[in-house]
């Protein structure tokens, strides 16, 4: 057994030997539960050290949760860019999801968790199909998922009924596995693919169970401007009426808001996740109005959306792309600045799914990242958040610990090739299937 087995396989209490938090070099103990016991002095004698991980040259930081993404869709990396959403979606994305089988889910979704992992993310909130190959995938991952079945009913009563069974079937799957790291939500998809009467049933669902929402909200003008069209109010209002803002909806692209829809939000207690680098591809022609979700309290998370609009999961290249775009599209370099971005793709996120304080604090779960103090891209390293924001990207990533447990040391993740070849495979798979078809 090399040594990198061992510390993938081990089960006990772990210390992380000097490694650097805000500019000190202090030891971080870890618990067998996997909560963090201690911190810089004392931290050793808060454990029993069962296993050690050096962290000299290392930043430590917490793990990154990615709070919207529809991870299989990995798989169509690549396969339609540069296109209008509404084009995008109806000519070529969903005509190859048809195809889609439990099997491309649960390798696109393998392959989603190893691109996360070796990007420092440790959470992330799915919306998709197959969910219950989604788990699997995340089960053997070892990282945080919460999923939800995307629910679309396009005003259709039978599909509804169908879409009802889904996410009904998942909620009773995710509760059988009893994985803490694995929750369900329900996923109304968004306002333009979901009836009145669906939205209804999402939240009283929602409700019943005690769980989370995840839903597309006001991404174009064109989804503001029918809505209005369709039912007099915009689309914020309308989730609203059906009950589907709550302090477990987490809201993705949340674009076209207008002031009185980020109050509203804010004091639904929903977290608004922005999705920048999607948002630009699609060009949806306006960025989320961070300053006015800001200023009424929102909580605002990060999130990379599916690959096919981003392409990749790097949510140290999100935060980037937060605090640029955020700039550029209100005009005002002050901002979003690194720091506001560090926090979004950690406490705000961890908040989001209610997956901790998604900070490094002793009894919070050990979710940490170590990042290369000696990579290019940190050298020099004035202030750590500048460095994570504006010069790394998730290739900085050495190491990453959920719940404890190590996903990844020293860029090694158990079963990388396996995973690469059977996406690959899959992916193959599935667009020869479409093409056969058409
Ligand atoms: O940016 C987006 N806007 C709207 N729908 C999207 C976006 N990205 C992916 N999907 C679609 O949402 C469904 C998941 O349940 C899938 O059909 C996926 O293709
Ligand atoms: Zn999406």
């Amino acid at each position: 057994m090399t040594e990198s087995d061992d510390i993938f396989t081990a089960r006990g209490s772990v210390l992380i030997a000097g490694a650097i938090i805000d500019g000190s070099t202090v030891d971080i103990a870890i618990d067998e539960t996997g909560t963090i016991a201690g911190i810089g002095e004392g931290a050793r004698e808060a454990i029993d050290v069962d296993i050690i991980i050096d962290g000299s040259e290392r930043l430590a930081v917490p793990g990154l949760v990615n709070t919207h993404t529809h991870a299989a869709m990995s798989l169509l990396r690549g396969y339609a860019d540069d296109m209008l959403l509404q084009d995008w979606l109806s000519q070529k994305i969903w005509p190859l999801e048809a195809h889609l089988s439990g099997d491309d889910v649960y390798w696109g979704t393998k392959l989603a968790c190893l691109e996360m992992i070796k990007s420092g993310t440790v959470a992330f909130n799915d919306m998709y199909f197959f969910m219950d190959r989604a788990a699997e995938a995340v089960d053997e991952m070892g990282i945080r998922a919460t999923l939800a079945y995307g629910f679309i009913d396009l005003s259709i009563p039978e599909k509804r009924e169908a879409e009802i069974k889904a996410t009904e079937s998942l909620a009773r799957h995710i509760q059988s596995l009893d994985n803490p790291r694995i929750r369900t939500a329900v996923g109304p998809h968004s306002v333009y693919t979901v009836s009145l009467e669906g939205l209804r049933w999402c939240a009283e669902f929602a409700k019943e169970q005690g769980i989370g929402i995840h839903v597309h909200l006001a991404e174009t003008e064109k989804e503001v401007v029918d809505c209005v069209a369709q039912t007099g109010k915009r689309p914020a209002a309308l989730l609203d009426e059906c009950g589907c803002l709550t302090p477990r909806t987490v809201a993705a692209h949340c674009c076209w808001l207008d002031e009185a829809e980020c109050r509203l939000l804010a004091e639904r207690g929903v977290s608004a996740s922005h999705n920048p680098a999607s948002n630009m591809k699609l060009a949806v022609n306006r960025a989320m109005p961070y300053h006015w979700l800001k200023q009424a309290g929102a909580n605002v998370c990060l999130g990379t959306d599916g690959c096919s609009s981003n392409n990749n999961l790097d949510m140290f290249e999100e935060m980037k792309f937060a605090a640029l775009l955020q700039k550029f599209a209100w005009n005002s370099p002050t901002l979003l600045p690194a720091g506001e971005a560090v926090t979004m793709a950690t406490a705000a996120g961890a908040r989001a799914l209610g997956t901790g304080p998604g900070t490094l604090t002793v009894g919070a779960p050990a979710d940490i990242v170590l990042v290369d103090a000696r990579a290019v891209c940190n050298t020099p390293l004035y202030h750590a958040d500048s460095n994570l924001v504006y010069a790394c990207n998730g290739d900085a990533v050495m190491t990453v610990l959920c719940q404890g447990r190590v996903l990844m040391h020293e860029r090694t993740v158990p079963g990388e090739e396996e995973i690469l070849e059977g996406a690959a495979a899959a992916a193959r798979s599935l667009v020869g299937r479409a093409r056969q078809a058409s």
